[in-house]
């Protein structure tokens, strides 16, 4: 190896390498002056490396290790000591702030505290775990969550019903709710979802097919819908649930880009993470943004030119660590807090926001 080459250590699903055309990437990386290796996380690191940057979606991983895997917790204590030992290294993202997207409660409750946007919300949401239907009436009620409303599980990613959801539209439905789970305000909006997905400080947004409205009617007489959200939003759904009139077509809105930016902006911050995908719907009649699921390094299906952006973004970070490693040397400070959840861009704040 060429002792100047900055290599770039990852670790994605064969399955995500796949979908990605990860090949591509690596001719990305090697145009930059990037080496692209994959690290074996069941081996040891010292002898794989040295790394500069640590790339990776562990979200699975994560996820298993925090419901007592052996094997998963045994992966994520040798990164994670790795990665102390190597406070240099640009971990995209760090493991910590990808921790926090897990549990669906808590990322509601990070955006709900954090977001502070006109026009910006997180639907009303409250964590259901008993399995009396009246107790959990009473949270609905105090946290004012209404029907219908959309029952997730409360883990988001790495177990098979992370995605299973239903609409519950009335107290009968309330049987259906599948433990633990977040009841969240259903949002009428015209069936458009939108997927901003972001690469630091760049952001691609596209359009997908989502729910239908559901109106107070439909609690009178709609049972549970049960689906996949896997079903709904890819860019080739076309679901029954998602069907709307020619009429509630007609009332779509354009959306506001300038809106998407500051959303984009508070959220890397909030969170401390550069690969991440914000899922977002405009209320009818209010014309508020809602904010209704953060995402882990997601699919970036349609972003132009992703990897261009994520090898900037890696150049970027790296010229920014230097730079605040040689004002914290002049100013007596040793190390920049990268793991700091409020630390973010806060160093770019005046920079502007680029929207690809
Ligand atoms: O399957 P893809 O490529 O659509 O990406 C999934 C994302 O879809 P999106 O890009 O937002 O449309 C998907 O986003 P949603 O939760 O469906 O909004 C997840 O991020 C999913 O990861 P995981 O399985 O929950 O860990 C992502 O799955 P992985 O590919 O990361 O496994
Ligand atoms: N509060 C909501 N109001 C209306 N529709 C919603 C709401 N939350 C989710 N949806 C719909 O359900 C789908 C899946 O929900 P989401 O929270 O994004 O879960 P996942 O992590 O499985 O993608 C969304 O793509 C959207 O169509
Ligand atoms: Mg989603
Ligand atoms: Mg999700």
């Amino acid at each position: 190896m060429d002792n100047n080459q900055r290599v770039i250590g990852y670790w994605i699903s064969e399955k995500k390498k796949q979908k990605f055309n990860w090949e591509d990437f690596q001719n990305v990386c090697a145009k930059n002056g990037f080496e692209l290796k994959m690290i074996n996380v069941n081996a040891n690191l010292e002898s794989q490396g040295p790394f500069h940057v640590f790339l990776h979606k562990l979200t699975d991983t994560l996820a298993l290790a925090e419901s007592g895997d052996q094997n998963a917790r045994a992966i994520i204590t040798r990164i994670q000591g790795y990665i102390r030992k190597h406070p240099e290294l640009i971990v995209i993202d760090p493991l910590e702030n990808v921790r926090n997207l897990r549990n669906r409660h808590k990322s509601y409750e990070i955006i709900h505290n954090g977001i502070q946007l006109k026009d910006v919300f997180t639907p009303n949401f409250v964590e259901l775990k008993s399995k009396y239907v009246s107790e959990n009436l009473t949270l609905l009620i105090t946290n004012n969550v209404k029907f219908p409303f959309l029952c997730k599980r409360l883990v988001a990613h790495g177990c098979s019903d992370a995605h299973k959801m239903m609409v519950i539209f009335n107290e009968k439905g309330l049987k259906d709710c599948q433990l633990p789970c977040v009841a969240q305000n259903f949002v009428n909006h015209n069936a458009i979802l939108y997927k901003v997905f972001i690469v630091g400080e760049k952001f691609h947004v596209v359009e997908r097919p989502s729910l239908k409205n559901f109106y107070q009617k439909d609690c009178e007489s709609l049972n549970t819908i049960f689906f996949n959200s896997q079903d709904i939003s890819k860019s080739g759904s076309n679901s029954k649930w998602s069907v709307i009139s020619d009429e509630e077509a007609a009332l779509r809105v354009k959306p506001n880009f300038k809106t998407f930016e500051k959303i984009v902006k508070r959220i890397t911050k909030i969170f401390g993470l550069v690969l991440v995908g914000v899922d977002v719907v405009i209320e009818n009649h209010t014309e508020r943004y809602a904010i209704i699921d953060i995402n882990a390094f997601p699919g970036y299906d349609g972003y132009p030119h992703f990897f261009d952006h994520l090898v900037n973004t890696i150049e970027k970070l790296m010229a920014d660590q230097k730079s605040s490693k040689q004002n914290s040397r002049s100013a007596g400070i040793k190390k920049w807090p990268s793991d700091d959840l409020d630390s973010g861009f806060e160093s770019d704040e005046k920079k502007k926001q680029s929207m690809t």
